[in-house]
């Protein structure tokens, strides 16, 4: 490499599918910010940054790829004096391509058709575009850069063959979604992909939540020798500088988070923007004294603030004193508004009307979810008459084995602790207790129970939750069959009752609300599984 010097600045933005226009004006205002206040060279920003990642069937829309020209249009004129790397569907020939344009001046120097479309997980590339199949090289300030775009960086290929076609230095382009170990998987890919090219490599990825994921940034760079010149802070936009001097990156590093830290913060950033656009004022919380709604209450509140986060208590005869002591201490500790709605008289008019048809038969589970249907409907209609969304309070463990009352407790638009293990649930509540105590001790320390009957616990009817999570581990995201499960140690009658349960509780999961992934396995987009099916042991 020559030895003048380059700033390369790594644009980390929080985009908005389908908002071209909105994308464009934030493009060309981190093109300016690096432009002249980091007096950068280039500027890269993420994965289809113009229409923002997933698009989805957007991209099959007539009037996009006039939409997408004169978004390019604008680029082409309002950035000047930098050149910069944007992410863009590519139309062409009847066929579209998930591309990263290089544009200098007022002109497209370079163009890059992704080669690897991921059709895995929660991604459905090969569903849209069509793959390339050339490197992409362009020259900047006498060096030549090779330009990738995400899987491309998780397969050695694509990288070998910009640095066989001349590439002094690679920038991969992504849109890589938050899971737990991501940030470490991402750099051992990294480390893999510089120990195989002997290239720096400069990897630059957007921030913010999308329906069932959540982008976490995670920007960095890696030196030839394979150290990290630079990691950008994680969940927050920003405009970011590496320098490139006597061939070594440099950049500021970030102190690493705890990972109940990253997994909180990831889950505000989630919550605040589906909130905010899908247009909400605020949302509407059953805050029952237990700790799942106490979680949501408080990601809620650091997520819109508080004055934008109403929390509802509605007892009934099971509902114990100290759970309604609890709910209001969560809502005064929050700073949230707090409203009471005791469900005694909707229930009994459900019962009273339901008597007839009843006649003879005892009260059962039937009555359980009434109370929590009754808590659905009345949360619903705070909703229609106020405009706050109901954030669903369920999490991973209880949606796994179906432990939730459709329509009832399952009600809402959106689920930000969906993905979360009970435990995890635990874990993440003593974090938020060390940035101010909001959620009261006892809340974390006693057993949890739905309170649907007297002297209720989630234990009379589920292992528990430090037995039942490791086998949803093994049976949900690593696919282990009941046998295999077994094997690991786990009681054979457990096994099989969970997966039992696991498996008929799919038609529930089906109707439940989105929320954000953050394992690598998540119900919705991620896990497809047939609702009508037969099958064992497998
Ligand atoms: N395959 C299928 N496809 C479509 N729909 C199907 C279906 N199978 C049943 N259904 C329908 O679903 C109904 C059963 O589902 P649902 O009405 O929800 O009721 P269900 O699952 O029977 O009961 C709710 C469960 O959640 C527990 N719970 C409730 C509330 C809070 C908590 C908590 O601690 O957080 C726990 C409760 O203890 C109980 O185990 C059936 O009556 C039927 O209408
Ligand atoms: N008395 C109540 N007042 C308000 N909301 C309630 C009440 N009871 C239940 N809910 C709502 O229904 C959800 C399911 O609650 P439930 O107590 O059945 O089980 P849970 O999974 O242990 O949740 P949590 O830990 O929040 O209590 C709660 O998170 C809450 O949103
Ligand atoms: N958008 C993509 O191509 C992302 C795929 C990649 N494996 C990631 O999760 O980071």
């Amino acid at each position: 490499m020559n030895n003048r010097s380059l700033t390369l600045a790594l644009a980390q933005l929080n985009l908005w599918v389908g908002d071209v226009e909105g994308n464009v004006g934030k493009i060309v205002a981190a093109a300016h910010k690096a432009r002249d206040e980091l007096k950068a060279d280039l500027v890269a920003c993420p994965e289809l940054s113009l229409i923002g990642y997933p698009p989805d069937d957007l991209l099959l829309r007539s009037g996009l790829p006039a939409v997408i020209e004169a978004g390019v249009q604008r680029l082409l004129t309002e950035v000047q004096g930098i050149t910069l790397i944007v992410g863009l569907p590519e139309y062409r020939d009847g066929a579209i391509y998930n591309a990263a344009w290089v544009l200098r001046d007022g002109a497209v120097i370079a163009r890059y058709r992704k080669q690897h479309l991921p059709n895995y997980g929660v991604f459905d590339d090969r569903r849209h575009y069509r793959p390339g199949f050339s490197p992409c090289l362009f020259e900047l300030g006498g060096r030549r850069i090779g330009l990738t775009i995400c899987e491309d960086i998780w397969l050695s290929q694509p990288a070998a063959q910009a640095r066989d076609a001349g590439a002094e230095l690679l920038i991969n382009i992504n849109a890589s979604p938050y899971e737990l170990g991501k940030s470490a998987q991402r750099r051992r890919t990294l480390d893999s992909r510089v120990a195989e090219t002997g290239l720096p490599i400069l990897y630059v990825n957007c921030v913010g939540g999308q329906d069932e994921v959540v982008y976490d940034g995670d920007s960095c760079a890696l030196r030839a020798d394979g150290s990290l010149a630079f990691a950008a802070p994680l969940w927050e936009e920003g405009v970011h500088a590496v320098r490139l001097e006597n061939g070594r990156l440099e950049g500021a590093l970030r102190a690493e988070p705890s990972e109940e830290a990253v997994v909180y913060q990831g889950l505000v950033r989630a919550t605040r923007d589906y909130v905010d656009r899908n247009g909400f004022p605020g949302a509407l919380i059953g805050l029952s004294g237990g700790i799942d709604s106490a979680l949501v209450a408080a990601i809620a509140a650091d997520a819109l603030g508080a004055e934008r986060v109403w929390g509802v208590s509605m007892p009934s005869r099971y509902t114990l004193e100290m759970s309604n002591d609890d709910a209001r201490l969560e809502a005064e500790a929050l700073g949230i508004r707090y409203s009471t709605l005791p469900i005694e008289r909707a229930f009994g008019a459900f019962t009273e009307t339901l008597a007839e048809s009843f006649a003879g038969r005892k009260p059962d589970l039937t009555e359980e979810n009434l109370q929590s249907r009754s808590r659905g409907v009345l949360l619903m209609a705070l909703s229609n008459k106020f405009g706050q969304v109901v954030l669903t309070t369920g999490n991973k463990s209880e949606m796994a084995v179906g432990y939730a009352t459709l329509y009832g407790d399952m009600c809402g638009g959106f689920a930000p602790i969906k993905d979360c293990y009970k435990t995890l649930v635990y874990r993440l509540a003593r974090y938020r207790n060390t940035l101010s105590p909001v959620i009261p001790e006892r809340v974390i320390v006693r057993p949890p129970s739905a309170e649907l009957r007297p002297d209720q616990k989630d234990s009379d009817s589920l292992p528990p939750y430090e037995v039942l999570d490791p086998v949803l581990e093994a049976y949900v995201e690593d696919s282990r069959s009941i046998p295999e499960i077994v094997a690991m140690g786990f009681d054979e009658a457990v096994v099989r009752r969970v997966a039992g349960l696991v498996r008929r509780s799919e038609y529930k999961r089906r109707q439940a609300p989105p929320g954000p992934k953050i394992t690598r396995c998540a119900f919705g987009r991620e896990r497809r599984y047939p609702i009508t099916a037969l099958y064992g042991d497998i």
